[in-house]
């Protein structure tokens, strides 16, 4: 790792104090680094630099600013270095374009924000035009990691990442079995954001795996939250799913108790003796307020891209449904659905949990194959060559999507040519295989009991029909063809059957018009 001599950036302007920004910028300043932060609110600026008064461990200043020239003016050395850390789309658009006139020739822009890739390849066409970097950096790990050390997944010009690359390997987490920097610089263009969107799509559908276990042993085996929290811990210490960082943060959550000051906001306080769980309401609404766009865009580009994400999908439709509470008490009334019952199995408990383990190791297994698979499709579409290897190596630690068997799976297989099926490895088709019977049989259970499924029955239709050799698409084909002339292909006939993916050359006239 690089000292910081090194650095050549001494100085760097963090673009918007919100949760990330305002603890990105403590973290520069613990690097050493003097921090410029900018915000358009007045109330964002006071509080950091009340914190800022506050810092002991801070070996740079920070400094807020409202005036944008203010700022730009303030930060020091012959090219100037930003973070972006804004909301997507139009607000961060307005904010470089009011930025734009203090910019010079060679300044670097690190836009650490959830962007789309596609608007990160405008605004970095648009900054080359005058001689500005506009690297668009994937930031994983919510506002912990960024106080501490997060996954970073940098995309843009090879030289200006070249240049923050030592600064950027001090800030980013380190693996925890060797201490590699969880950062390198991804390809050109969008990738970068494109591979942090991905690792969001994966996020989503893990995410929802592990709602529904809990949800599961909840409801359905009737275990009190700490309980469940033990079987997390236990989850987490080996197997499978050991350091992995969701299982981790929900192990924790489920014991957290209510007390009678709650945390510095005075939130989760109760004189009762509850759990802080029992005050969160079951909406997810990131997705229709727009600030948040990462799991959306993977499903749009794996429609696009033609590449099969069931997992990712059904966790994002789920989370839409979430959202709406107020339709969703409405449908109910019409709807009348059961609501989930005890799972009444034969199976004993300890048998039971341990076939639910190792269903959500293969949905999360199953969530990172089809996140993988669109990296490599939009890796070759767009020639940006991107080593998947590396998307693990970065993924190792500071990151959502932690998982440490899955890195130590996957890692080793993968290299920098993409690899288009994860099942075509075999280490891979293997745990998938081993582990399809436990799945089947949670989802059966779980469907018996009226309990939730959806990214778990997703990953188990995936599984079957990923390799499926007699799929129901016979009878679709047969009847595309009868009513649109679509045309088939025939069995077992050379150059059909398997033959290339396109339009058969057969139609048989079911229905003259
Ligand atoms: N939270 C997380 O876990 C992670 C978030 N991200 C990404 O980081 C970025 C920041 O997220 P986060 O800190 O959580 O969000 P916050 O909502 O806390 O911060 C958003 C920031 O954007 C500013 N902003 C919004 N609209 C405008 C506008 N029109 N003009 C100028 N500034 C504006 C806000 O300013 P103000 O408050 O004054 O309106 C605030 O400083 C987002 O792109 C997000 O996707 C990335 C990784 C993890
Ligand atoms: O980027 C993140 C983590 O990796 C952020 O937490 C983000 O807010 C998650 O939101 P979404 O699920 O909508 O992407």
């Amino acid at each position: 790792m690089p000292s910081k001599a090194d650095q050549p950036f001494k100085h760097i302007g963090v673009v918007g104090a919100g949760s990330m920004g305002s603890m990105m910028a403590f973290a520069f300043a613990e690097l050493g680094l003097d921090v410029s932060v900018w915000d358009i609110e007045f109330a964002n600026v006071e509080k950091i630099t009340n914190m800022a008064k506050k810092a002991t461990t801070s070996k740079g200043k920070v400094e807020g600013y409202t005036d944008l020239k203010k700022f730009t003016q303030s930060i020091g050395g012959d090219r100037k270095l930003f973070m972006f850390s804004i909301t997507h789309g139009p607000p961060a658009d307005s904010v470089l374009g009011m930025l734009k006139r203090d910019l010079k020739k060679g300044d670097i822009i690190l836009d650490g924000g959830n962007e789309n890739y596609r608007r990160t390849e405008r605004r970095q066409k648009e900054c080359k035009a005058i001689g500005v970097h506009w690297i668009g950096m994937g930031v994983s790990g919510g506002y912990q990691s960024a106080r501490h050390g997060p996954s970073l997944s940098p995309g843009g010009d090879e030289q200006a990442i070249a240049d923050v690359m030592p600064f950027l390997e001090q800030y980013a987490a380190k693996a925890p079995k060797d201490g590699t920097p969880c950062v390198t610089r991804i390809g050109p263009g969008g990738s970068g954001h494109y591979v942090k969107m991905v690792h969001n799509g994966i996020e989503g559908g893990m995410l929802s795996t592990l709602a529904e276990a809990w949800s599961f042993m909840h409801y359905g085996m009737g275990m009190a939250y700490p309980m469940i929290g033990d079987v997390f811990e236990q989850w987490n210490n080996s197997g499978e799913l050991r350091k992995n960082f969701l299982v981790s943060i929900g192990a924790d959550l489920l014991k957290r108790k209510k007390t009678p000051q709650g945390d510095e906001k005075g939130e989760g306080s109760s004189q009762a003796n509850g759990y802080v769980l029992d005050d969160v309401l079951d909406k997810v609404v990131q997705d229709d307020d727009n600030t948040e766009g990462t799991p959306l865009w993977s499903l749009m580009e794996a429609a696009e891209r033609h590449v099969s994400c069931p997992t990712l999908g059904s966790a994002h439709f789920l989370r839409i449904a979430s959202g709406n509470r107020g339709e969703r008490l409405q449908v109910a009334k019409n709807l009348q659905m059961p609501a989930p019952k005890p799972i009444a199995s034969p199976m004993d408990h300890t048998t039971l949990i341990e076939k639910l383990r190792r269903a959500v190791y293969a949905s999360f297994l199953s969530s990172f194959c089809q996140g993988l698979e669109l990296i490599a499709r939009a890796s070759e579409d767009e020639s940006w060559e991107i080593n998947m290897a590396d998307c693990l190596q970065i993924w190792r630690a500071g990151c959502i999507i932690e998982s440490e068997h899955i890195a130590d799976l996957l890692q080793p297989a993968l290299g920098k040519k993409p690899v288009m099926n994860m099942k075509f490895i075999d280490t891979v088709a293997k745990e998938l295989r081993d582990n399809y019977e436990p799945l089947k049989e949670v989802v059966i259970e779980g469907t018996k009991a009226d309990q939730y499924m959806p990214a778990m029955s997703a990953t188990l239709e995936y599984l079957k029909y990923e390799g499926g050799t007699v799929l129901p698409t016979k009878f679709m084909e047969a009847q595309l063809d009868y009513f649109g002339a679509h045309g088939y292909n025939k069995p077992g006939v050379p150059g059909e059957d398997p033959g290339p993916v396109h339009k058969g050359p057969h139609h048989y006239e079911w229905q003259p018009a």
